[in-house]
């Protein structure tokens, strides 16, 4: 099977620790994301998992090895990070082929996948003339070469235009119902809400969560139910009565809280109240994240208070 793991991964610079004591294993068949704070670690894990940079302590492997000692890399593990910017006086598919070579992969799998990633007619432009999508795309070219199992992608939307973004987060669904190991680091979660099964999220280089995303926010954000009948007054008493808290706009339309759409749509049926809408009003990522990482912001930044003698 072919995870990433990591294992007590740390790693300090100077007195700074970046990652600390991290354990947890990305799976095959789903797409991880890969969330946290700016400066909670994630791009030093994912340089760690590369062998891009040494650990202080713990490991970091794919399918149990180390990455350094993977022979012809690019055929296990397809990496996105922002560091590996080609040769600007290169060609894209130069730059390409450069790398097809140095991994033994033909020279057809290069034109594969600059077809695939939109970058076909602009090929033979020197990579200096690209735009940052156009980068981007040719990075995530780069990862795609190998035909690799494990993909690591690192803000892979970044530059990206609406059709670019559509297009990724296709390819990351393809790619883990092909049974790949998608890892994804991203700080737009309407985007990584779009595109990721599981979650993993750092504060402060600790492991915050490693839960699967639909968990995630159901832990953490209340189900609230809409409704709208023809009889308000009717609908506040039903609910009340009932012990649900419910507040209503200005345009007649009734909020919830902590209710399912099966309970209150049974509710309103055996009280004989028509209703002209019933909806679930589904938590965001973005409301679950911030809420998690609040918590953890009060908690790390509380300073201890002196005690009186
Ligand atoms: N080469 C380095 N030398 C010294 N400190 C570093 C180095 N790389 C990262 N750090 C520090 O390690 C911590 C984690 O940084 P890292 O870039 O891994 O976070 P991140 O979660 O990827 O942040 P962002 O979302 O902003 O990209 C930060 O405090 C950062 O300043």
């Amino acid at each position: 099977m072919t995870s990433i793991d990591t294992q007590d991964l740390t790693k300090e610079y100077g007195s700074n620790r970046a990652v600390d004591h991290l354990t947890f294993r990305v799976l095959p068949g789903r797409v991880t994301g890969f969330l946290g704070p700016n400066g909670a670690g994630k791009s030093t894990t994912l340089r760690l998992v590369l062998g891009l940079d040494r650990p202080t302590s713990g490991t970091a492997t794919v399918g149990g090895r180390a990455y350094a000692t993977l022979d012809e890399p690019l055929r296990h593990v397809g990496a996105l990070l922002d560091a590996q910017a080609p040769h600007g006086s290169r060609t894209a598919r130069d730059h390409l082929r450069a790398l097809a070579a140095g991994n033994r992969i033909g020279a057809g799998r290069v034109d594969e996948v600059l077809e695939e990633a939109g970058l076909a007619s602009v090929a033979r432009r020197r990579v200096k003339t690209y735009s940052l999508g156009m980068r981007q795309r040719l990075g995530i070219a780069a990862a795609l070469l190998g035909d690799p199992p494990v993909v690591l992608l690192d803000e892979p939307s970044n530059g990206l235009d609406p059709e670019g973004i559509i297009w990724i987060r296709e390819l990351l669904r393809r790619l883990a119902r092909e049974g790949r190991t998608v890892l994804v680091s991203s700080h737009l979660m309407n985007e990584t809400a779009s595109f990721a099964d599981h979650l993993i999220v750092l504060g402060r280089g600790r492991l915050l969560a490693d839960t699967p995303m639909r968990d995630f926010i159901h832990a953490r954000v209340e189900p609230r139910v809409r409704v709208r009948t023809t009889d308000g007054p009717a609908l506040r008493g039903l609910l009340t009565r009932h012990g649900y808290e419910a507040s209503e706009d200005d345009e007649g339309r009734w909020t919830v809280h902590h209710a399912r759409v099966e309970d209150i749509g049974r509710l309103a049926s055996d009280a004989g109240l028509p209703l002209l809408e019933l909806s679930a009003e589904e938590g965001t990522l973005e409301q679950a994240y911030l809420d998690l990482t609040a918590a953890e912001a009060e908690f790390t930044s509380t300073p201890a208070q002196p005690q009186e003698a």
